[in-house]
């Protein structure tokens, strides 16, 4: 079972492109650091070859998170598969059984993004069988906040332990 430290705040850093960021994250230390993961219509995409490069020179103690957006599922298991990445983040339109075939293909952590506009959105985002969520705005990448008060109190959830 992964026991999971809910005392401390996690970091990750997002949209590495080059070796010298690489070597910027390295001294910064963050818990995870994230690769958007072929999707040109973002500034900070990087090929699957980019990615393999870039992370022969992370820190071991980092994790290297894949963002994608409706990827093929093929380009994200293998990733995952050769040791490349030790998390997704599923930043697209990725239905549940997109998600469940994922998660039934790796021990890896599987992060779900939604954009949350309305309370449905939040309960739908809750109900997710990915093993965490992530909160956003809109696409994904744009610094803007969403309605923070559309989270339901912490003890109004139930916090699923992941991985068990
Ligand atoms: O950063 C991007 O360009 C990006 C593109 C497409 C999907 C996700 C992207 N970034 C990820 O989005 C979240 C939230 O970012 P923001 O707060 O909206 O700037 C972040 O985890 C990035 O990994």
């Amino acid at each position: 079972m992964t026991v999971e430290n809910f005392n401390k705040t996690k970091i990750k850093i997002c949209g590495l492109r080059r070796r010298e960021d690489i070597l910027a994250v390295n001294e910064a230390k963050p818990d995870y650091c994230g690769f958007i993961i072929e999707f040109p219509k973002s500034i900070r995409s990087v090929t699957a070859d980019e990615v393999r490069e870039l992370v022969n020179d992370l820190s071991p103690d980092i994790q290297p998170v894949g963002v994608f957006v409706n990827a093929p599922m093929e380009l994200v298991k293998a990733l995952m598969d050769e040791g490349t990445l030790a998390m997704a983040q599923l930043h697209g339109q990725e239905n549940e059984s997109y998600i469940t075939e994922l998660k039934a293909h790796t021990d890896k952590p599987v992060i779900k993004a939604f954009s949350i506009k309305t309370a449905d959105d939040m309960e739908n985002a809750l109900q997710s069988p990915a093993d965490y969520i992530l909160l956003d705005q809109g696409s994904g990448g744009t610094g803007k906040t969403f309605d923070w008060s559309l989270i339901p109190k912490f003890q109004d959830v139930e916090i699923r332990t992941v991985r068990q």
